[in-house]
């Protein structure tokens, strides 16, 4: 048996392998990936390894700067006892998912089976940190799993299972390995930035607030909702932004929508004067740095050799234009604090214009602005009154963009 502690992670996915999973091997834990995609946890059990390619234009010729060699990996299928077997193993120690944020109702009732199954084995305790791209993630996940435990095993779980929210940071966009001449399907290409953001205090170990094996490149916190709504409304609000205007206008990634003059200036008026003006007003961050803070996260916007894909970052536009999500949520923050929203205005009415038939959320939410008619869909999902300021803007910009829609 592995003397080492060892990670079970949800979803093998580009955040799962090009970010979570590096960092756990680097700090010397045994990583075990659990996915619902066979075919995916086959490759993972027969290849047990895989390069992690930093994608950076000052790197080499085709874009790299170094490939990182991720070994003895293992796999085990989400829809199995094998999962079960490992969250009761007695060197587990950390879960940690990146599955996207719906799928979090589906792997509750198979968490709950397995801190039963630990309990019954004996177990130690482990914690859980849901990396996903919102507010509470992980907070989100545990109401889910507690619905399915009751008597001991909940109180077993309330002391020996830690929840902590989580902001997670890194681009990992569509990566295709033999364009990289890689060997592996499972390689993956990431930016050289991370950041990793976790509420300290809801760690569960030996010394509660930390983890018995700490992560070399977490960083720890008990100040995460700033952190969470910095990252949110700034990053993903400006990726949300330059994507949905770099589509309308017929552009495929993300940094060739930001090197187009019309999307930066929409860009950084979002994020500067509207979003990044309500985020340190709230939480009294010092303007100078986070006005550095969003030119970093241009910069990154800007690197041609992570080529993201503008039809990933748009992904699911429902969830986008949820109200306490990177669009909707800073123009309501802007709204307390006075702040007018002219910026935001028209990234939340790009995101109304995204087209897209191979994304059900688009579908349908194209299909409800036809048939409830835009006005009273802008009130249905923003919570902005009818004729409000905001909701003007947002129905004015909506009209404005139909200019730069490339028919
Ligand atoms: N890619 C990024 O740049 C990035 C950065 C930060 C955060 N995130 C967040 O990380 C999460 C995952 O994003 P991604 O880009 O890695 O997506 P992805 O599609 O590459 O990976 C998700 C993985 O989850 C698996 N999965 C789906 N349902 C499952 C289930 N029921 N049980 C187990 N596995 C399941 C899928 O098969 C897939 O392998 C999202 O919440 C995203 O917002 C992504
Ligand atoms: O993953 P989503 O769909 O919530 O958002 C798309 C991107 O903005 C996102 O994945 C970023 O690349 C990531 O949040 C960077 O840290």
């Amino acid at each position: 048996m592995s003397v080492k502690p060892r990670a079970i992670h949800f979803g093998a996915g580009n955040i799962g392998r090009g970010f979570i999973a590096p960092l756990l091997k680097k700090s010397g834990y045994h990583v075990v990936f659990t996915d619902v995609d066979k075919g995916l946890i086959d490759t993972i059990n027969e290849e047990k390894a895989y390069g992690v390619h930093i994608l950076d234009t000052n790197g080499s010729a085709d874009g790299e700067k170094e490939v990182l060699e991720i070994d003895h990996v293992k796999g085990v299928l989400s829809t199995t006892d094998d999962l079960i077997r490992e969250i009761e193993h007695p060197k587990l120690k950390i879960i940690t998912t990146a599955v996207g944020l719906p799928v979090l109702d589906k792997i509750a009732p198979t968490l709950a089976k397995g801190i039963k199954a630990r309990r019954a084995a004996g177990g130690g305790t482990i914690n859980v940190i849901a990396c996903e791209n919102a507010i509470g993630a992980t907070a989100q996940l545990a109401e889910k799993v507690r619905a399915h435990l009751d008597g001991d095993d909940a109180e077993w779980a309330d002391k020996h299972v830690g929840f902590a929210n989580c902001s997670v940071d890194r681009i990992v966009p569509p990566f295709d390995p033999e364009e990289h001449g890689a060997d592996s399907a499972l390689d993956v290409g990431v930016e050289e930035f991370f950041e990793w953001i976790v509420e300290g205090p809801s760690l569960k170990g030996a010394k509660p607030g930390a983890l018995d094996v700490p992560i070399d490149g977490m960083t720890l916190t008990d100040n995460l909702a700033a952190y969470n709504e910095r990252k949110l409304f700034t990053l993903n609000a400006g990726h949300a932004i330059t994507a949905y205007l770099g589509h309308l206008k017929g552009l495929h990634t993300v940094d060739e929508s930001i090197a187009d003059a019309e999307i930066a200036a929409v860009v950084r008026g979002a994020l500067h004067d509207e979003a990044g003006a309500a985020l340190c007003r709230k939480h009294k961050f010092d303007e100078k740095k986070h006005g550095e803070y969003i030119e970093k996260i241009i910069v990154r916007f800007e690197n041609a050799a992570v080529k993201d894909d503008v039809v990933r970052v748009g992904r699911q536009p429902l969830r986008k234009l949820g109200r306490g999500d990177r669009l909707v949520g800073p123009a309501r923050m802007c709204a307390e604090y006075g702040i007018t929203v002219r910026h935001l205005a028209m990234g939340i009415a790009a995101a109304l214009w995204y087209d897209n038939k191979e994304d059900e959320q688009s579908v349908e939410m194209r299909k409800a602005i036809e048939e409830k008619g835009l006005d009273k869909y802008v009130v249905e999902l923003t919570g902005f009154e009818e004729d409000s300021e905001v909701h003007k803007r947002i129905l004015k910009s909506y009209t404005e963009l139909k200019g730069w829609k490339k028919e």
